[in-house]
């Protein structure tokens, strides 16, 4: 049966999703968008921006913490009910996606809630709440926006318990008691800590032998430090063996032998995809694996673009949106339309201490088997670290390409590390050359002028 003919479909209305449909919809085209759950994605209602709110008043508590040693006393009782209500009533209007919706149909878009796969080069064949089937034949193309769901691994007993994803732990009403975080991920050092600061006693249950062990090492170790100081116990190189839950606690076995009771459980132990109930197979690729190839167009194929998590580029709304533009300008056949340069991908961790990378770990770059130069410069030894004192911990590090001169990675740990990331994102898309840097003036007393010594401590 033919369907409705349309330009664009896009599948999945992520933030890119929703920015790429909205783009094109602008631009004249006839666009169907198709979420089966909120248009936005994970990102403002499970993910970025309610767990950035949680953190805004872990930060506020954890500054409040600090007033002792540099400025007498204050009284501090910690309140979730603030968080949840921020979170119910301002970040996800009750996990209600009325106003995106409107925008995107204020754009000239349609959108249709339901399932989409595709069931043949160009096609989608939308599942709607009610169990019908709609079918979209779209003229230039489609764009998959997926992204990914919470990964649970195969732990004996685990699928049986009432787990926590991060779904439910921007939801949560009341802070446990106690928690125990599987994985030590960005997801699990963030809401470990927020947990942690608002009176959980919180475990952190590793596999990997570090915390956030995407960034350079120092990071991590710092992190793990800054942790068991405020009592959160991490527990590198583990995983849980065992899970049950009786009596309303759980109780975790780890493959050690040691056994971690606590009243709740957050498994945060990274993304998984589902490529065959995406029917990619329709469009000729390989539904086993776990996302789809781009090229600097973010083309799978013709007449099909994808963007955001299922691309591999790093999981981040920025690079989500990123993509959008991009494929948006190629859809409409922009002429000179951007291609995509990874180079200086930037990442926040938003713990206390905040994490910020960019580009290349010094790993990567030395396995890429670039002539490399590091350079690193710890705050606390820095004017503005000894005027700061309490919770002055982090340091940049930076990486050089000695061959060209240029930064080719960078990372700055500590108060706003991630705002402070800034200036070093510049000089590495910017490919600014080294000696260029030195020449700066850096202001003082700031955190970012520990770049400059970072940066002629380059050996
Ligand atoms: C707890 C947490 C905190 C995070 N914090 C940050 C942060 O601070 N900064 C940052 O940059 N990133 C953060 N991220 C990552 C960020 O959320 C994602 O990278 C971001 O949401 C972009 O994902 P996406 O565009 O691939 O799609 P997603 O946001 O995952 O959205 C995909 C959408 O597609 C829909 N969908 C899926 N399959 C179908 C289908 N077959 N048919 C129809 N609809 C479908 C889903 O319902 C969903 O709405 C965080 C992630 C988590 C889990
Ligand atoms: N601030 C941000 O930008 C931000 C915040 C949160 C998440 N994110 C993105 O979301 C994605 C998902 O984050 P995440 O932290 O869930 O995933 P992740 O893959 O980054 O980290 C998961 C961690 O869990 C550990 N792990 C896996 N299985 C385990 C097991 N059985 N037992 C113990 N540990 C186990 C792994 O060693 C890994 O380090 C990431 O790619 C990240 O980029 C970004």
């Amino acid at each position: 049966m033919p369907g409705a003919e349309v330009d664009v479909v896009v599948v999945g209305m992520g933030p890119g999703g929703e920015d790429v449909g909205a783009r094109l919809a602008r631009a004249g085209l006839d666009v169907v968008g198709v979420d089966g759950r909120l248009v936005g994605g994970e990102c403002p209602y499970y993910a970025c921006i309610p767990t950035k709110m949680m953190i805004r008043a872990t930060d506020a508590l954890g500054e409040a913490r600090r007033v002792p040693v540099l400025a007498g006393a204050v009284d501090v009782t910690q309140d979730w009910a603030p968080v949840a209500r921020r979170i119910r009533d301002e970040a996800t209007d009750n996990w209600d996606d009325r106003v995106a919706v409107e925008r995107f149909e204020h754009a000239g878009g349609t959108f249709v809630r339901g399932w989409g796969r595709l069931t043949a080069p160009r096609e989608v064949t939308v599942t709607t709440p009610d169990g019908a089937e709609r079918v979209f034949t779209a003229r230039r193309g489609v764009v998959l926006n997926t992204g990914t769901d919470p990964a649970v691994p195969p732990v004996d007993g685990l699928a049986e318990t009432p787990y926590w994803t991060n779904r439910d732990a921007v939801a949560v009403e009341e802070v446990p008691g106690s928690l125990v975080v599987l994985g030590g991920g960005p997801v699990g050092c963030e809401l470990a800590q927020v947990f942690s600061r608002f009176g959980a006693k919180v475990t952190i249950v590793q596999h990997s032998d570090r915390l956030v062990p995407a960034d350079e090492p120092e990071a991590g170790e710092l992190l793990a430090t800054a942790f068991a100081d405020e009592g959160i116990t991490v527990r590198t190189g583990l995983s849980a063996a065992r899970v049950s839950f009786e009596s309303g606690q759980f109780q975790v076995k780890l493959d050690n032998g040691e056994v971690v009771n606590a009243e709740r459980m957050l498994v945060a132990a990274g993304r998984k995809t589902d490529m065959k109930a995406l029917g990619v197979g329709a469009a000729g690729l390989d539904d086993s694996a776990r996302g789809v190839t781009v090229d600097e167009r973010m083309r799978v194929a013709d007449g099909l673009w994808a963007i955001g998590d299922i691309t591999g580029h790093g999981a981040f709304t920025h690079m989500s949106m990123y993509q959008a533009r991009i494929a948006a300008a190629d859809i409409i056949g922009e002429d000179d339309a951007e291609v995509a340069d990874y180079r200086a991908t930037p990442r926040v961790t938003f713990t206390d201490p905040e994490i910020g990378s960019v580009g290349l770990s010094e790993a990567v770059a030395r396995a890429k088997g670039l002539n490399v130069r590091v350079g690193l410069s710890e705050l606390q030894y820095s004017s503005r670290g000894f005027v700061h004192k309490v919770g002055n911990q982090g340091f940049i590090k930076v990486v050089e390409d000695a061959d060209r001169g240029v930064l080719v990675g960078a990372t700055a740990v500590g108060p706003n590390g991630g705002e402070v990331l800034g200036a070093l994102v510049v000089a590495v898309h910017a490919e600014v050359p080294v000696k260029l840097l030195r020449q700066m003036i850096y202001a003082y007393p700031t955190f970012h002028r520990a770049i400059e010594d970072a940066i002629d401590k380059l050996a």
